[in-house]
């Protein structure tokens, strides 16, 4: 997909990730909407990336993502300044287990109706241009993570709903891919300013996430190569630190010869052994 002039919508561009893919895209060409609960930081980001990139081509709108009018203007509005959203990242994500409802309404509630309200514009067989809906998930999307059980669930849902609607036999007809973007731990604030009882066991994570943490660049890297291949609908690219960014595969595995086959997701990268398999 070529990016130059498509009209782009992303939720929690003011910091982080969203940030970081907002510049990539901008870089490339295309037009950017990113919308963000925080207004001062996405107003400051406005800013420094109008005055890199031009006024035109980039612009912040304060958005609380759970509060449904307020999402759908901020879509509605992208739509209005740049004729067609063609590209839609669900990006706006947080991480705190003592307010996993508000986390859920957030990380799963929130990425469910953006994709739904960029579908509907979206979709070839209903008059629409075709596109790409991009979901930042995370590696906790795949794996077990007891450190933040709520939060795993969060993006598990993401992946269910996001791999479903590829799957879809009309996917085709209208011409919308569906992807799924999950690194593992990223240095953003994020995970700077978590505070101990945000999670369980935060000493272990630290200790584990030390070894594996990617930079926003990285994460960059493989949102653009999910963008940029048009045959990869329903994708779900890992990014891991030192192994780059990597397309997942589901595995039938006969873990120990005596036990009935799983279903595995990359046996390698999980914590599984076999004598973990009952
Ligand atoms: N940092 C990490 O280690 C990883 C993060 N992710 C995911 O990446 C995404 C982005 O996270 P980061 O950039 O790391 O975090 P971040 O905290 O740096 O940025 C998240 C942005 O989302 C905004 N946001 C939060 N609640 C919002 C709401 N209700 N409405 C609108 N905007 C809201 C925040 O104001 C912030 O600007 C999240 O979905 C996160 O779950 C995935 C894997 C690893
Ligand atoms: C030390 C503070 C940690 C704060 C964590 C903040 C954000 C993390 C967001 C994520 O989405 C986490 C992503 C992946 C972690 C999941 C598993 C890591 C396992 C690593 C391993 O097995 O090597």
């Amino acid at each position: 997909m070529e990016l130059s002039g498509r009209g782009v919508f992303l939720t929690g561009g003011a910091q982080g990730i969203g940030r970081a893919i907002t510049t990539a895209l901008l870089d490339k060409g295309a037009k950017v909407l990113f919308c963000d609960v925080n207004a001062d930081i996405g107003k400051a980001t406005e800013a420094e990336l109008q005055k890199q990139c031009g006024a035109d081509n980039v612009m912040f709108q304060q958005c609380d993502v759970t509060n449904a009018d307020q999402l759908k203007a901020a879509f509605d509005q992208a739509v209005t300044k740049f004729g067609a959203v063609e590209i839609c990242c669900n990006n706006a994500g947080i991480m705190d287990e003592t307010i996993w409802e508000k986390m859920l309404a957030i990380n799963t509630t929130a990425q469910i109706r953006g994709s739904q309200i960029a579908l509907d514009h979206m979709r070839r067989d209903k008059g629409g241009r075709g596109g790409v809906i991009v979901n930042t998930v995370s590696i906790a999307g795949l794996i077990p993570c007891h450190w933040f059980p709520a939060y795993c669930a969060s993006k598990h849902a993401v992946v269910g709903y996001t791999t479903s609607w590829a799957r879809n036999p009309m996917a085709g007809a209208m011409g919308v891919r569906w992807c799924c973007l999950c690194p593992v731990s990223v240095n953003t604030d994020m995970m700077t300013s978590l505070q101990e009882d945000q999670i369980f066991d935060m000493d272990n994570f630290r200790e584990r996430a030390a070894d594996t943490m990617l930079q926003p660049e990285e994460v960059v890297q493989a949102f653009m190569r999910l963008v940029e291949d048009s045959d990869n609908n329903g994708a779900i690219l890992e990014v891991w630190r030192g192994k780059g960014a990597t397309y997942r595969k589901r595995q039938l595995v006969d873990m120990d010869g005596v036990s009935n086959p799983m279903v595995v997701d990359n046996p390698s990268q999980t914590s599984l052994k076999p004598s973990d398999v009952k």
